[in-house]
């Protein structure tokens, strides 16, 4: 079966390895020719992945119509800022050969100015055919422990049950393991949402604060992703699962995650504006805590440790007041949950 990837970044090259070693056809979208070049002709792509040798199988290109022709399904795994013109340039395509392939997003955020989620920009963008059978792929996944075939687990959401199991059945192998679930939006706000919390994490990293500490953040972040994700419809129980909780574990944990790496040098002191230049990878949690601090006022939802990390982010606040901020609010109950 031919799989087209669309993002030649660090995600975007092991999932097209992961896909080839599954028996695959695979082509990878990138728009960078030396980066293609490399993939094709050293199958390395060094600039995200230094240590990892891809698949020779593997073919990157820089034609999208080539790309997508006779693909059976088509994974996105570019930042959330390109989603939305990657989106119609891949409709444009479709519209023009008729094809009607799955469409899966492994890319986690919420759009600047729209606050959307991935699936409301696809539903936007396609038609509705198409954008009905659109997968969700979120979960604990870096592409560094990918890469070396670390046991991984993740969900795979749909509205359609039978499209998110296909996706399982191309995905799964002996170091792979995915679970389908039907909350898109409780899968998809997991997945953009704890990477604010984990920019927290890495920030008491870099401060010197021990492991209390971080894991009451990691427990209230959850606590107010969900409050976020409920209001907005999604159920309380996906907030427990892989695309949730874990997701936020392992990225508040890994020193592999961009969004902790970003966060722990800005506890050391470091500017945003160097850290995101030194990364030269994306960091959605930047964009997300944007989109959040506007979406939590917008539903009248309190979530307190993402608007401090907003506001070290964009109006450069004073880390430790926030700390102080978030240490001195009235007393409350652990579980507090309008709704259930
Ligand atoms: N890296 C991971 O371990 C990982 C794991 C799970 C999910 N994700 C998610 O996957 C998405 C991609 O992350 P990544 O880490 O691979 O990012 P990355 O920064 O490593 O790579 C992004 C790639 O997208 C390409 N790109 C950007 N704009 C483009 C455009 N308009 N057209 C074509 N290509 C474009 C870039 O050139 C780059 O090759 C993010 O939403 C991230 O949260 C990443
Ligand atoms: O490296 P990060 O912080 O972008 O996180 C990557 C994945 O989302 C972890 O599951």
């Amino acid at each position: 079966m031919k799989i087209a990837v669309l993002g030649a970044g660090s995600w975007g090259t092991v999932l097209a390895d992961l896909l080839v070693h599954n028996g695959h056809q695979v082509m990878l979208w990138g728009n960078s020719q030396p980066v293609a070049d490399e993939i094709n002709q050293a199958h390395t792509n060094r600039h995200y992945l230094p240590e990892f040798a891809i698949d020779p199988a593997v073919e990157a290109s820089l034609d999208l119509e080539a790309t997508l022709a006779d693909a059976a399904g088509i994974l996105f795994v570019i930042p959330t800022a390109a989603m939305r013109i990657v989106a119609k340039q891949v409709a444009a395509v479709l519209a023009k050969t008729g094809a009607k392939p799955i469409l899966i997003s492994a890319t986690k955020g919420l759009e600047q100015n729209s606050h959307k989620r991935i699936s409301q920009i696809i539903g936007d963008e396609f038609p509705a055919e198409l954008a009905q059978s659109l997968v969700i792929f979120s979960g604990p996944s870096h592409a560094e422990d990918v890469a070396t075939h670390d046991i991984t687990s993740l969900t795979v959401a749909s509205e359609n049950i039978k499209d998110a199991e296909w996706v399982q059945g191309i995905f799964m192998n002996e170091y792979f393991r995915l679970y389908t679930n039907d909350d898109m939006v409780g899968v998809e706000l997991g997945g953009a949402l704890k990477n604010v919390i984990a920019i927290g994490a890495g920030v008491l990293h870099g401060l010197g604060y021990g492991d209390n500490t971080k894991a009451a953040l990691i427990t209230r972040g959850i606590a107010e992703i969900s409050r976020l994700g409920i209001e907005l419809g999604a159920n309380p129980l996906t907030f427990m699962g892989l695309s949730g909780i874990g997701d936020l574990i392992v990225t508040c944990t890994s020193v592999h995650s961009r969004n902790w790496r970003c966060g722990n040098a800005l506890g050391q002191g470091q500017k945003l504006a160097d850290v995101l230049t030194n990364m030269g990878m994306v960091v959605e949690g930047v964009g997300t805590a944007k989109a959040a601090h506007e979406l939590s006022a917008q539903c009248n939802v309190e979530m307190p440790i993402s608007e401090s990390i907003y506001r070290v982010l964009y109006e450069d606040a004073d880390v430790h007041e926030e700390i102080d901020r978030l240490m001195q609010r009235k007393g409350k109950r652990e579980l507090d949950f309008q709704r259930y």
